[in-house]
């Protein structure tokens, strides 16, 4: 079974979830959007809910597909958000970013009452790291903080697209940082980084999680914290 059927499989499952009446935030990349066509499905079905993307490529494929987009002021709090992961630890510890979207998928987890993560059985791993570590930064900060992370060892890479830096949808740049070799605590980690001026935010999502459904084979399995 390939990953993009895993992909699919987990996102069948966690739109179970979804019910009339709710606002649902909808999470970005190729595994949450398996979740929005068939919440476009649901929708074209009868279904009727309100969401908030995370990102302008989710808003527009939403959109598209005839789901109810409003703004996260609008919306105020939300019931329930589904999105993939790069990485996913037993303690449902998440590595975020891959996509450039972690910032707004960061903010949408934090004013969501259940939030739930779907992944292919690629994601699933032992111990963070061996994907890198996306750091959304200030433009103005970025060549002083890549030099501050270097000194760290955290061998900071900034993205790019082409030849120009990779810019997110706060028009902010991505780097991306090795953290397989550090030996520090990953709630301190991200706790230094933070304290860097100009980093906005961290891919480490290490408490919002409350159910990660992964696929494997045809199956999808449930965990629940
Ligand atoms: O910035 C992107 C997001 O964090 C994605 O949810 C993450 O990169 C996983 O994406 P995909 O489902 O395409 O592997």
């Amino acid at each position: 079974m390939s990953a993009v059927n895993e992909k699919k499989v987990a996102a069948l499952e966690a739109v179970k979830y979804i019910k009339s009446g709710m606002t649902v935030g909808l999470g970005t990349g190729s595994t949450a959007f398996f979740m929005i066509e068939a919440i476009g499905e649901m929708v074209k079905n009868g279904l009727e809910i309100k969401a908030v993307a995370t990102s302008e490529a989710t808003k527009k494929s939403a959109t598209n597909l005839g789901i109810n987009v409003i703004t996260l002021a609008e919306a105020k709090r939300l019931d329930v958000t589904i999105d993939g992961a790069d990485e996913v630890d037993e303690d449902f510890q998440l590595i975020k970013g891959g996509g450039g979207a972690l910032l707004r998928e960061k903010i949408v987890a934090h004013n969501s009452d259940l939030n739930i993560i779907i992944a292919d059985s690629s994601k699933s791993v032992s111990r963070l790291g061996k994907f890198k570590l996306p750091i959304e930064t200030i433009p103005f900060a970025t060549q002083l903080i890549i030099k501050e992370l270097n000194e760290m060892g955290l061998k900071p890479v900034q993205r790019m697209n082409g030849d120009e830096d990779y810019k997110t949808d706060e028009n902010n740049d991505i780097v991306d940082i090795d953290i397989w070799d550090t030996n520090i605590k990953l709630s301190d980690l991200e706790q230094q980084l933070k304290a860097i001026p100009g980093i906005v935010e961290t891919g480490l999502f290490l408490t919002s999680t409350n159910l990660v459904i992964i696929g494997k084979g045809e199956q999808a399995t449930t965990s629940k914290k």
